[in-house]
């Protein structure tokens, strides 16, 4: 009898809403954004180790700079692995594809380990809220239909479901049911994963397993109808995929990470 050797699982890293700037001491709301997602990288590091892949799901920079895209990419040159980046509300797009491209991290279908991962760009200049313009949707029709068989997770910046937050249901995913639409159609999408939100959240539709993770700077209060922030630390998804379409995932936080949260803001 043979038994058939186990694959080491794909083991994917998503950092989302890093928020830098061309400002070496930028912050937000108090917390220095660089020293947080140094912070998150270390926690990675200490916890998890190397991944095989990056997916950075927006927000990448909070001022859209070219510096700032240039301090994200190398931030993770201690990684060697490579990252695929979108943008989101944040970004200035032509800002982000061209440090992308820099760094190899412009490529939005990835194939690896057995599993498809699609990056879409739900950012509309100038707005905060989202849409999925009809080539991303054709994009993504077109990367599921060349892959039947290969279990998929779709990404994008904005929440393409009503998270239970008031303030936060203007300023997701417009399109969302056109969005749905095409997924609806692909039994091999497993997850969809976004950021945006700034906090953990996971549920599931129709066999899906929809799920958003903490920035690596600043958290919002989940559940709050008008917009809180919370005292709690930057954080990371993690993500271990099997080729038999399996696969775990987990939430951490930088837990030594010092900092001070103006908790009075009522915005930004
Ligand atoms: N008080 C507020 N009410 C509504 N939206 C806000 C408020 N403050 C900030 N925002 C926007 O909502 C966005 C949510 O996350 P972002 O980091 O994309 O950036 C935030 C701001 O653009």
């Amino acid at each position: 009898m043979t038994i058939k050797e186990e694959t080491r699982p794909l083991r994917v890293l998503q950092l989302t809403d890093p928020h830098l700037m061309a400002r070496a001491d930028g912050d937000l709301l108090g917390v220095k954004t660089r020293e947080s997602l140094q912070a998150v990288i270390a926690e990675v590091l200490k916890v998890h180790g190397q991944p095989d892949l990056i997916l950075a799901t927006g927000d990448l920079a909070q001022d859209g700079s070219v510096d700032a895209y240039r301090v994200f990419g190398e931030s993770l040159e201690v990684f060697s692995c490579p990252s695929t980046w979108i943008a989101g509300n944040h970004d200035r797009i032509e800002n982000l594809e061209r440090v992308a491209a820099e760094f190899d991290a412009n490529q939005r279908h990835v194939i690896q380990g057995g599993w498809q991962f699609v990056m879409l760009d739900s950012s509309v200049p100038g707005k905060v809220f989202g849409a999925l313009a009809d080539s991303e949707l054709e994009f993504l029709a077109q990367a599921l239909e060349q892959h039947p068989d290969l279990p998929a997770v779709v990404a994008l910046h904005h929440h393409p479901v009503d998270i239970g937050s008031d303030w936060m249901e203007k300023i997701g995913l417009t399109n969302r049911d056109a969005f749905w639409r095409v997924v609806d159609r692909f039994p091999q999408v497993k997850i969809v994963l976004w950021g945006h939100i700034h906090q953990e959240h996971e549920r599931e539709r129709h066999g899906v397993q929809l799920m958003a993770t903490p920035s690596t700077c600043i958290q919002f209060t989940s559940g709050s109808s008008k917009f809180a922030v919370e005292d709690l630390p930057p954080g990371y998804r993690w993500f271990e995929f099997h080729d038999t379409g399996d696969f775990m995932t987990e939430v951490r936080r930088a837990t030594d990470f010092q900092f001070e949260l103006d908790q009075n803001s009522t915005g930004y």
